[in-house]
């Protein structure tokens, strides 16, 4: 593989039984290849024993060199510059725990505002300000350690196979086997980090460092995968089945169940949403009806759009104990195996690979130990339980944003047409600025949320900060919205096959009503965006 050629000696292997190539100064042998290049063969017969890079980049990203350099590269050029010293980006070392962060990692840490090293793109406005290098009062050492911890397991392990995931409609097992032992499923409940179930900690952040911007943090780079259905398939369920399951279950509950399900080895999901109630969480109709010897609940329903519900374990299930309305609803974890659960996968417009699920319930008989908190009291669990859904809704839409709009300036700024890049077309450029600035603005407001959500109690964010939530939630799904859609128009037809170039936002515009429509609706979060907030206001005495 490391071998040293010249020019010349590429020139040599010039013929279709002997094809050479140089891209950026390394040497690849196609002679084999040439037969399955998607492009075909003659494109690559016409650069045989030449310097191909300007053609490479022209047509491609470099997820392709990434995914074929190691079987396809021969060497490289004798003239090719020695590798300059890493930069701080994905491949950064890991940090290991002697050598993580000196500073405190409370958010607090107003007074750590000495800018982090610069990370990730220099594309302007394509990751968090933060991470390059300009101040913020939330981020420390810790943080920038989680972050190219995250990232390059990512890149190494994630990123080369989330297309064909992605079309195979599922992930690997092992993926998520290691979000458990790499201590990602426990860092992501929206509460101290629980070590008393768990021996799996995060490599680069201490347990007792562990704050909610790591968390923020790790779902932003999860998404970076480009793919609703990836960050799904392995948050999607746990991300808000599990925290009723550890704030609200019982003790013999938690013990019994939460370490196989922080370990990775068991799968928990939300099942709230029925085919005739989904935003309107007060009339679902699922009913779970007590024995008469009041040992057990004899659930009888269907949930529908339940993510990861074909592979879950154990299903956090919204009943109906009592009455119509908001005081009739209740929390009970129903098991996979027990007689009278069925699931079937659904076929959805997107977020494949996250496993939307039909579930039936009939007659299952559950323990009345697997109730959450107290009968016909699960509304409140669950409105909760949806600031922290939403916000992970709201990460994960403005990092899918990010990566429609820097897909599109790298894009913008190697294609053509009319004689001009179209970068340098004032009404790209426009796309562009459109794009950035709701990205920004809405970035940094969730900044702001996660720092009040850090410093109140859990009663009073949910009271104060859940109308900006469900305001914020439907500012990030409408960006979302419009980056998918101005990223296509930039891209053209490349966004609108699927793979190849433009592959990440067709793939990202066929998510967006994923996260526009569940965990609260565009219309129904704006409207209670401002009723929550006068009702709160009134409260605290607002005179009108
Ligand atoms: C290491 C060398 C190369 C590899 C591994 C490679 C791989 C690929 C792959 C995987 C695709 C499918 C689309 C994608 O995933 O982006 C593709 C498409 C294509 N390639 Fe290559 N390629 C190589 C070199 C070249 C060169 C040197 C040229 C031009 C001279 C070229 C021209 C094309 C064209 C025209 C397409 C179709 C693009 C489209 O569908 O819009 N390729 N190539």
């Amino acid at each position: 593989m490391s071998k040293v050629f010249t020019v010349g000696d590429v020139a040599s292997h010039n013929k279709s039984d002997n094809l050479y190539i140089i891209i950026d100064g390394d040497v690849y042998d196609l002679t084999k290849f040439q037969d399955d290049h998607p492009g075909g063969k003659k494109i690559l017969q016409r650069v045989a024993g030449k310097d191909a890079s300007k053609q490479f980049w022209k047509y491609h990203n470099e997820g392709v060199l990434k995914k074929y350099k190691a079987k396809l590269q021969v060497g490289s050029l004798d003239t090719k510059p020695k590798a300059a010293e890493p930069e701080p980006t994905a491949a950064a070392p890991v940090p290991t725990k002697a050598a993580a962060p000196k500073a405190a990692s409370t958010v607090a840490a107003t007074q750590e505002s000495e800018p982090l090293e610069p990370f990730g793109s220099l594309i302007p406005f394509a990751d968090p300000s933060w991470y390059q290098a300009h101040h913020s009062p939330y981020y420390n050492e810790t943080h920038a350690a989680l972050r190219a911890e995250v990232r390059a397991w990512m890149e190494e392990e994630v990123e080369p196979y989330v297309t064909e995931w992605d079309e195979a409609k599922e992930v690997p097992a092992k993926i998520y086997k290691q979000m458990g032992e790499r201590g990602y499923l426990a860092g992501l409940l929206g509460i101290d980090y629980p070590t008393q179930y768990t021996n799996n900690t995060v490599a680069s952040v201490a347990p007792e460092k562990w704050d909610l911007f790591h968390e923020l943090l790790l779902t932003d780079e999860l998404s970076r995968s480009a793919s609703g259905g990836f960050v799904w398939n392995v948050i999607g369920g746990f991300g808000i089945g599990c925290p009723p399951l550890v704030k609200f279950g019982k003790k013999e509950l938690v013990d019994r169940i939460l370490p196989g399900i922080l370990a990775g080895d068991k799968r928990i999901c939300l099942a709230i949403t029925e085919p005739d109630a989904g935003s309107d969480v007060a009339n679902l109709t699922c009913e779970a009806k007590l024995s008469e010897d009041g040992k057990h609940f004899i659930v009888n329903g269907e949930k529908k759009w339940i993510t990861n519900g074909i592979w879950a374990d154990y299903f956090t299930t919204a009943v109906r104990t009592g009455g119509p309305g908001m005081n009739g609803v209740s929390l009970l974890l129903i098991e996979r195996d027990m007689p009278g659960v069925s699931t079937r996968r659904m076929d959805c417009q997107g977020v494949w690979s996250s496993g939307t699920t039909y579930i039936t319930y009939e007659d299952v008989k559950v323990p009345v130990e697997n109730l959450f908190g107290k009968k016909n009291q699960g509304f409140r669990a669950i409105m909760t339980n949806f600031n922290h859904e939403r916000i992970g809704i709201i990460i994960q839409c403005l990092r899918f944003s990010r990566i429609c709009y820097s897909e599109s300036v790298s894009y913008a700024s190697k294609r053509r047409t009319f004689g001009k890049k179209l970068i340098e077309h004032p009404v790209i450029r426009l796309k562009l600025a459109h794009m950035a600035r709701q990205i920004e603005a809405s970035y940094n407001w969730l900044e702001n949320i996660i720092y009040q959500c850090q410093k109140m109690g859990e009663t009073e964010a949910m009271l104060k900060l859940g109308g900006a939530i469900a305001s914020l939630k439907a500012q990030a799904t409408v960006t979302f919205e419009f980056c998918a859609r101005e990223a296509s128009q930039i891209f053209g037809g490349l966004s609108y096959s699927r793979g190849g170039q433009g592959g990440k936002v067709e793939r990202l515009y066929r998510d967006v009503r994923a996260y526009a429509i569940p965990g609260g609706s565009e219309e129904i979060m704006l409207d209670l965006s401002i009723r929550q907030s006068m009702r709160v206001h009134k409260a605290l005495g607002m005179k009108l």
